[in-house]
């Protein structure tokens, strides 16, 4: 027996119950079985799989064996995220030996329901990041709802009192949060995917309410003050052209973020992504007012902090993106997303068609991010990444069915996941908010540093599944559609330093080319992202045919826009079918 079959006997022992668990004991039979290596959290599980395996049953197994929420788990293995669950094993070229990386996603949110003694109950959602003098202030801010009867006092926890400076996260999860009011009350608090429970509990009390005062400057950051009295080294724009003036939404944002750090609130790291993610805090502490994605903390970049390892060959986690890249592709989804009135210019604060948030290029020094090899106060340590307005939600379309997303909302994604060729659409990606008196849903979309890949072979929409994606757009929205021009969006992005290569700029011609096509002869989202999107892993989409084609058509010299024209006729010929096929 070797060193390693010593090594791995215990674990094997458990996966191999896993796989009878699932398989009965046939599975142990076959010679598809081979055993893999997960790397998390610093930690390595061994794992027997079947070759024949789906993604997602590999993920079923680790929730099986290590209570992994499938849901939660994003494997990465040579580069690329295993991002289809429906595919096999063998299909991502997993084989005997192999390591593959977990990122553990844990949201962000937990969602606290108060219930009154008459049996109201009332849902709010918080962040786990935030402290229990925030927990205090939220509680009393929605307690007008409760009338007089809310009045927070105290929360204890095993008999402890809770202080404002600990954070909700500390709490262990299931324990049971007494909160000190005049009359009784009940809260239960849950993680938003329902994994974890928390219930607190309402006993009555008379004590003096606690003060809601500002967060003091935390300790490390008074030191910071100190030594870098250059407040615009903390945070400002990162501008290729020094003549293009930022608008006065965009400084709004900067300056609150800004503010925020100067006052000692600290960018705080999202539990959430595979890469380095921060919620920068506005002067009160009480407020999340930007989102800065440093492109060192990409997925695959030099300095992820979730243990993802260094691209070999710069690919990022999405086939035709390049690691790095993801920050600037930030800021041109914002900027190619154009308002209803007109074409987008900085100048306009009016939100996109699809409502990307505002988007743009920063520098920011600060000593939590992650910087692996140390950290020194200087110029040096600066990071660049792309800063984006903080959109208040109530979680994200994972959390909930589509059923209750208005047809409109669902619209102006796929327009814009059309249009960008995104790469990375899961349901995750859509935040969920209210908005006036009826609370009607609004979806926002973010996380778009794998649009406009190089090539079409990660498109994938989750919202194909969606009941709304099979109905026709509506008059407003092909109005919208049929104003697009490609070689605009190239120029403006030239314009704001985004100089795409040409096979970014190919990508982003050719589906906003399908995108008029498909309107033109009234199909619904679902028939043309449908074609943008692979059916299985190994067989490429209708365009990516197209694209063959086309390519196989050329000779020697020809110029892109003959390419073009190429794949033009033959999207014509395909679309007809398509509609042919459907009436
Ligand atoms: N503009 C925003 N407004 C509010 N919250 C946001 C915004 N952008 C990101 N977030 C929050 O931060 C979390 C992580 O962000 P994001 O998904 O963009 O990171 P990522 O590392 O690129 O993720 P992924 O692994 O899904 O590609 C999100 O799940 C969301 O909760």
């Amino acid at each position: 027996m070797s060193a390693v079959d010593v090594a791995l006997s215990p674990v094997q022992e458990e996966s191999v119950r896993a796989t009878r668990h699932i398989y009965g004991p046939l599975a142990l039979c076959t010679n598809e079985s081979i055993v893999i290596y997960i790397t998390v959290a610093g930690s390595v599980i061994p794992m027997r799989v079947l070759e024949s395996d789906s993604i997602g049953e590999v993920k079923l197994k680790l929730q099986t064996c290590k209570g992994f929420v499938v849901k939660m788990q994003k494997l990465v293995f040579g580069g690329r995220e295993l991002a289809r669950n429906e595919s096999l094993v063998r299909d991502y070229g997993v084989s005997n030996g192999n390591v593959l990386h977990m990122v553990f996603k844990i949201s962000d949110l937990l969602v606290i329901t108060v219930r009154t003694t008459c049996g109201m109950e009332f849902e709010f959602p918080v962040d786990r990041h935030q402290d229990i003098g925030y927990l205090k202030r939220t509680i009393l801010k929605k307690g007008k709802d409760f009338g007089e009867e809310l009045k927070v006092q105290e929360l204890f926890c095993n008999g402890e009192k809770l202080e404002d400076q600990k954070l909700i996260d500390d709490i262990t999860a299931d324990a049971v949060i007494h909160l000190v009011i005049q009359k009784f009350a009940k809260l239960r608090a849950k993680h938003a995917e329902r994994d974890v429970e928390l219930s607190v509990v309402a006993a009555n009390w008379n004590e003096e309410t606690q003060s809601q005062g500002v967060h003091e400057p935390s300790r490390e950051f008074q030191s910071f003050s100190k030594k870098t009295p250059d407040r615009n080294l903390l945070l400002e724009p990162f501008v290729v052209d020094p003549n293009i003036e930022l608008p006065g939404y965009i400084w709004d944002m900067i300056n609150s973020a800004c503010d925020g750090l100067t006052k000692g609130n600290i960018p705080i790291r999202s539990s959430e992504g595979t890469g380095g993610t921060y919620f920068m805090q506005d002067g009160s502490g009480n407020k999340y007012v930007a989102i800065f994605k440093p492109i060192d903390e990409e997925p695959l970049a030099v300095n992820n902090p979730q243990g993802l390892p260094l691209s070999t060959n710069g690919e990022g986690l999405k086939r035709g993106t390049r690691v790095g890249e993801g920050a600037f592709r930030e800021v041109a989804a914002f900027l190619l997303d154009h308002p209803r009135t007109g074409h987008r210019t900085l100048s306009n604060c009016e939100l996109g068609f699809s409502g990307v948030p505002p988007t743009v290029m920063v520098q920011c020094l600060h000593n939590t991010f992650h910087h692996p090899d140390g950290f020194e106060w200087s110029s040096e340590y600066t990071k660049v990444g792309s800063l984006q307005l903080f959109m208040k939600n109530e979680g994200n379309c994972e959390d909930m069915g589509p059923g209750i997303f208005p047809v409109e909302e669902v619209h102006k994604i796929t327009v814009f996941d059309i249009r960008t060729a995104n790469a990375d659409r899961h349901a995750g990606n859509i935040l969920v908010s209210r908005e006036g008196k009826e609370g009607r849903i609004v979806l926002t979309p973010i996380d778009h540093g794998y649009c406009l890949p190089e090539n079409f072979e990660d498109c994938t929409f989750d919202w194909l599944y969606w009941p709304q994606a099979r109905q026709p757009y509506s008059p407003e929205t092909i109005k919208y559609i049929k104003s697009l021009d490609a070689e605009q969006d190239i120029d403006l992005l030239k314009f704001y330093g985004l100089d795409l290569s040409v096979e970014c700029a190919r990508t982003l011609r050719i589906s906003t080319m399908l995108l008029k096509k498909g309107v033109e002869r009234g199909l619904a989202p679902f028939d043309i992202g449908n074609m943008m999107c692979r059916e299985t892993l190994n067989k490429e989409s209708v365009i990516e045919v197209i694209i063959r084609d086309a390519q196989d058509s050329m000779l020697p010299g020809m110029t892109e826009a003959t390419f073009l024209e190429t794949v033009y006729k033959l999207m014509d010929i395909k679309l007809e079918k398509l509609k042919y096929k459907s009436s």
